[in-house]
């Protein structure tokens, strides 16, 4: 089926809705007034017949008894004198103009005693006719079932009889007349009357034989045979009354059939249906064609309409199709209506606004992400982070570190310098009860990594909670964002939505921090000695540096110790690597113990090891340094099997007395050493410039 506009489509089913209703109440209609119609048609064509069966009625009645009348008149002498016989009855002129076909005046026999025709018949004898031998039998008045004459021109007669009786009421001879169907008279007359433009009358008697018809050659015939016309069989049992029917003809007609009360004959009217509901036709094919007219204005009203309507619903069509091509504010609809159409526009225009915060935030996110991959370290991805979360409106957010061993967590945005009496801050995980880690031995524990609810404060804070994120990197819970939340508003949608995009961020993050936390460990690794634990060689070059020029800026004294252990090669010759590697590390440990937290212990070379005590008084540092070659001394170092006893020399230098360059004051320590070596080991020498000039 092909695609129809919407236009079309209710174009059509407006129409279809139309000539549904106008089909209805029309054929309503219609139905009701085609059947008033042919009930109204058929009662005034019965109507028509019974008066004019009443009239033959009348008629027959008055010929009768004006018959009767006459009859009366004669008397036994005229019987007998046919003279007289033949004067009476020249001279009836009154009811000769109703027998036109003549008088009669019949013997007992049959024989005709005189007549008014001027036929000859009067040796004729009638007594084998039905009507005589019935008015004889009767001595009653009697009308005749029509019959052809037996005297020429041989006209279909009816006859009437009137039995004259003597004083015992016996007959005594018969007066008769004569009604010639062929002449002018009031049953003839039925045939020239029309029903219509070809509707017609006909009488038939109870023999089915034709007594009148428009149709002369029909008359007397019987020529409606039994189951040709149903209503001329029906009238033939009594029905009396008008209705449809098909002729003898095979014509359908609308006929009406009544009885005449004297002689029992059936009067028909009779009427072709096609004449009869021709006004039925026309009224039809009126309403059709004033449907056709509705539906046709229904169609073009419609589709008015519907262009109407559907023009803002078009130009939004026409809007999108273009958008691409559209800027700022030019793709926004603009709707005068303020139908559904303006509705949708409105969700469109919603939308787009919906888009473009979308791709803000998704620049913004992509922006974000390139800004924490060129940080320089994790703390400041999350310090960038929380400043994001800021922004989102969580204000006063918290981002805690979590410890590799997983056993401590640390304050790390805000920065710790600016709030250190944060509490939380070295705070274990499992204080917090909402953040702690979840042993991840299946899914569904590494699945209970990844909450996001309501955390319960720490110890020693407000009774305020926080909405908790956890920041998981691997299997391992690297860190925890979390965001101080009014308990009323703790799972607002407002709420809700920020900690949706806290969540987007921190998961962006993730690869980033994963990154920035390897490079971390990495370089750790690269800087540490794995024997000692110590900073090693290039720790001193990448970092030392700086920190040395930035106490030489604050005109600190630096001492820097160059230490190395005394034959320790002996060591290792006599009780192996593995005890001179356990030799080391315990003379790391004793050096670091010896000084302050603060300085660093460097493992310069095998078993050489430089102290840079920072921030020293002038001259002090070869006291520290024979506070170390005294521990080392007192030292018992441990074997599988006794102890060893080890010494070590130390050569001493300080910043900037002896020069302010870093580089040479550790040479100036070496050659220190180099001296202490010389003078015997298990001493401290002060560096002096006679020994450099000596080198
Ligand atoms: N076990 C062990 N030995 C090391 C390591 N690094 C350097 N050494 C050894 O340290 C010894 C240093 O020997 P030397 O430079 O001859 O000096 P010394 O024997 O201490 O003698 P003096 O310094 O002159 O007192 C060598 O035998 C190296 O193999 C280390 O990591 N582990």
């Amino acid at each position: 089926m092909p695609a129809l506009a919407l236009k079309t489509k209710m174009t059509l089913a407006v129409s279809l809705l139309v000539a549904g209703i106008a089909l209805f109440i029309g054929f309503v209609n219609l139905f009701e007034f085609e059947r008033y119609y042919k009930k109204m048609l058929a009662d005034q064509q019965f109507l028509l017949i019974s008066a004019l069966v009443d009239e033959i009625d009348d008629k027959l009645a008055t010929a009768q008894n004006s018959l009767v009348a006459v009859s009366r008149l004669i008397t036994p002498g005229m019987i007998s004198d046919k003279q007289e016989a033949q004067h009476f009855i020249e001279d009836r002129v009154g009811i000769s103009s109703i027998f036109e076909g003549g008088l009669f005046l019949f013997s007992t026999t049959g024989k005709v005693i005189t007549h008014n025709t001027h036929h000859e018949i009067s040796s004729n004898n009638y007594s084998y006719r039905d009507y005589f031998k019935q008015t004889m039998a009767t001595a009653k008045p009697v009308i005749s079932e029509p019959f052809l004459a037996s005297f020429a021109p041989y006209n279909p007669v009816i006859v009437f009889t009137a039995p004259i009786l003597d004083n015992q009421g016996k007959v005594i001879a018969i007066f008769a007349g004569v009604i010639d169907l062929t002449k002018d008279n009031f049953i003839s007359k039925l045939s020239s009357i029309r029903i219509g433009e070809s509707g017609y009358l006909y009488l038939f008697n109870r023999d089915r034989m034709m007594i009148m018809h428009p149709d002369k050659n029909r008359i007397f015939a019987k020529d409606v045979s039994i189951g040709t016309n149903k209503l001329y069989d029906a009238a033939m049992k009594g029905f009396e009354g008008s209705g449809e029917t098909v002729n003898s003809r095979g014509t359908p007609m609308l006929a009406s059939f009544k009885s005449l009360k004297k002689s029992g004959w059936i009067l028909a009217a009779t009427n072709p249906q096609r004449q009869a509901y021709a006004p039925l036709v026309a009224a039809r094919r009126q309403f059709y064609l004033l449907l056709s007219t509705v539906i046709g204005m229904a169609m073009a009203l419609t589709w008015l309409l519907m262009s109407h309507l559907t023009a803002p619903l078009l130009a939004v069509i026409d809007h999108i199709a273009v958008m691409p091509l559209k800027q700022g504010d030019d793709r926004f609809l603009h709707v005068q209506t303020r139908d559904e159409i303006a509705v949708l526009a409105t969700r469109f225009n919603q939308m787009i606004m919906e888009f473009d915060s979308q791709t803000e935030a998704a620049q913004r996110l992509a922006a974000f992400k390139k800004a924490i991959e060129a940080d320089d370290s994790l703390e400041d991805v999350y310090v960038r982070l929380g400043c994001i979360f800021q922004q989102f409106g969580l204000r006063d957010s918290l981002i805690y570190q979590i410890s590799d061993d997983q056993h401590k967590m640390r304050l790390i945005y805000p920065s710790i310098r600016d709030y250190e009496q944060i509490p939380g801050d070295n705070v274990t995980p499992n204080q917090s009860r909402l953040c702690e880690k979840q042993p991840a031995t299946d899914d569904r524990a590494r699945a209970s990594l990844i909450f996001q609810r309501l955390c319960s404060p720490f110890p020693g804070e407000s009774a305020s909670p926080y909405h908790c994120i956890p920041i998981i990197a691997g299997n391992s819970l690297i860190g925890i964002a979390r965001f101080p939340v009014n308990p009323l508003a703790a799972n607002s949608p407002e709420m809700t939505r920020k900690i949706a995009q806290a969540e987007q961020y921190i998961q962006e993050s993730l690869p980033v921090i994963e990154v920035k936390r390897l490079l971390r460990k990495l370089k750790e690794s690269a800087l540490t000695d794995s024997l000692t634990g110590l900073h090693n060689r290039r720790f001193l070059q990448e970092y030392t540096e700086n920190l040395v020029a930035s106490m030489q800026r604050h005109q600190k004294t630096i001492g820097l110790i160059m230490c190395d252990l005394d034959h320790f090669k002996q060591v290792n010759d006599q009780y192996g690597h593995d005890v001179g590697d356990i030799v080391l590390k315990k003379t790391a440990q004793t050096i670091k113990k010896s000084i302050r937290d603060s300085d660093l212990v460097i493992r310069f070379g095998g078993e050489e090891f430089l102290v840079v005590l920072l921030d020293i008084e002038t001259g002090s540092a070869a006291a520290i340094g024979e506070k170390i070659r005294e521990t080392i001394q007192k030292t018992t170092f441990p074997l599988a099997k006794g102890t060893l006893k080890q010494t070590i020399s130390l050569g001493i230098s300080e910043l900037p007395h002896d020069t302010d360059r870093f580089w040479q004051s550790i040479k100036f320590a070496d050659v220190a050493l180099y001296q202490a070596k010389a003078a015997g080991r298990n001493c401290v020498v002060r560096f002096t410039e006679a020994m450099w000039r000596k080198t």
